[in-house]
Formats: structure tokens, C-alpha cells, sequence
């Protein structure tokens, strides 16, 4: 669903991402992981088309986010760290606006706005500017955009960050019923017990290079994922 082949970035003479490789099939949960300023908002970043890059390739469904952006676009939702979303705009207008760029129908919008707004406990706020919202309450608003147009594949960068205890869990239980119906899902995380307990996969990232990446088992062994991760940053310190 998505691969990333060779992918370089540089900004100045930095390289911010150097030579990542990484295929992230249907079903799968994919968890991206590093210290700050590894590289993974960089990826994440470059996988939706926002960001430009030197060298490598990244398809989407098979077609190339660089020569065919707006194929790739239609088939995925992005969640940034930070959710910026149309302080002018009230919560249903911009869910409603979401809908009617990726073609949602008055049925399937009403129907799942209803749903995910009630489990996220967001129905009453809906007809508030997103100006008055909270991070956490925007947070929620980006991931009921995310899901309202079903995308194949879902890239989300720190989506657990401001959210509470119940819409994490919420999240967590979205993220693995999206994938039982075949979407895929690749996102970035500092916390990494999240990681452990969700992901099918996990890359973790260093200075721009990938050092590890397969099944949670594959990576993790017999110990935590904590205890890998941490080793690995170690090295060469
Ligand atoms: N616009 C930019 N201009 C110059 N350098 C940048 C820019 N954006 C990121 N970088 C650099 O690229 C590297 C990777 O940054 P990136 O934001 O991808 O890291 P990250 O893994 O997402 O970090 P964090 O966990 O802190 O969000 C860092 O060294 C950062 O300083």
C-alpha cells in the first residue's frame, strides 16, 4: 500500500533522511519510531506529497506521489503533530468540507460524523468554531476527518499526543478495525508501550537511517520494545 524506496531528504547540507527503504502492506499497523529530530516527520511528511525530496521513490497503491500526487492523495488521510485545522470554521463545517473533497456521500458523512463524534464524545462541540476547541478536542476533529472517507491507508504523526485516556483507547480500537478491513496504517510514536501493543510492525529511525525494522517480534525478541529502542540509541554515543 505504501513503499518507500531509497528516500533521501536534505535541507541545507543536512541530511535529514538518508537512503529509507520501508513497505507498509494492507493491514497493517506500522509503527514509526525515534529520538527527536530522527527524521520522522520528515518521512511522514514527504510519504503525503507535502514535502519535496532529492532522491527515492514513494508509491501509493502503486502510483508515484511525485507524478501522480492527486491519485495517491485520494487514497489516503494524513494526520499532522499538530492539528491545524480552520479556526474559522465550526467542527461540522469542517468535517463537511473533508467529506465533499473526497466525495463522501449526505448518507455514509452523516452517518459515521454521528458515530465518531459519539465515541469521542465531540457531538455537542461540532457546532462550535474549531477556534474554541481544545488540542485535544481538534485532535479528535483530525481523526474523525481522517476516518469519515474510509482511506486505504492512514499516516498519522504523534496522534495519541493531548488525547485522554478513553479517546486513546478509542483510537487504538479505530486503528485496528481499520486495518481488519484492509486499510493500512503507518504513524509515529514516542510512546512506545502504545507501539508494543498496537503495532504489527515497528522501523525505528536514527539520524535520518534506519537501523531496525520487521514484525514486533522480529524486532523486540524476548525483551521490550523499550529496552531495544534504548539500547540502539546507545550506540556509537
Ligand atoms: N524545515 C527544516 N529546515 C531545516 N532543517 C529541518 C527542517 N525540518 C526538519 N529539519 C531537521 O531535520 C531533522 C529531522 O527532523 P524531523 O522533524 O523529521 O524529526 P522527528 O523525528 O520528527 O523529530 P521529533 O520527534 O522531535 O518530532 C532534524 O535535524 C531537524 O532539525
Amino acid at each position: 500500500m505504501l513503499k518507500i524506496e531509497h528516500l533521501t531528504k536534505i535541507y541545507g547540507n543536512k541530511k535529514a533522511v538518508d537512503d529509507l527503504s520501508l513497505h507498509i502492506a494492507p493491514g497493517e499497523i506500522y509503527g514509526f519510531i525515534g529520538h527527536n529530530g530522527a527524521g520522522k516527520t520528515t518521512t511522514i511528511k514527504a510519504c503525503t506529497g507535502i514535502l519535496p525530496f532529492e532522491q527515492g521513490e514513494i508509491r501509493i497503491g502503486g502510483s508515484s506521489i511525485r507524478e501522480d500526487p492527486l491519485t495517491c492523495k485520494k487514497q489516503l488521510a494524513y494526520i499532522p503533530d499538530n492539528p491545524d485545522l480552520y479556526d474559522f470554521m465550526s467542527g461540522i463545517r469542517y468535517l463537511n468540507f473533508v467529506a465533499d473533497i473526497f466525495g463522501v456521500s449526505e448518507a455514509d458523512r452523516s452517518e459515521r460524523i454521528r458515530y465518531y463524534a459519539g465515541i469521542f464524545s465531540l457531538t455537542d462541540s461540532l457546532a462550535q468554531p474549531i477556534s474554541a476547541y481544545s488540542h485535544g478536542m481538534k485532535q479528535k476533529l483530525a481523526i474523525i476527518s481522517a476516518w469519515i472517507h474510509q482511506p486505504r491507508l492512514i499516516i498519522m504523526d504523534e496522534p495519541f499526543v493531548g488525547l485522554d485516556p478513553k479517546a486513546s483507547h478509542q483510537l487504538k480500537e479505530m486503528m485496528r478495525e481499520a486495518c481488519n478491513q484492509g486499510s493500512a496504517i503507518f504513524f509515529s510514536t514516542h510512546v512506545l508501550e502504545v507501539a508494543e501493543k498496537i503495532c504489527d510492525k515497528v522501523a525505528i529511525i536514527k539520524e535520518g537511517q534506519l537501523i531496525r525494522s520487521g514484525t514486533m517480534a522480529e524486532v523486540k525478541g524476548d525483551t521490550s520494545l523499550e529496552n531495544v529502542f534504548l539500547e540502539l540509541e546507545g550506540e556509537d554515543d
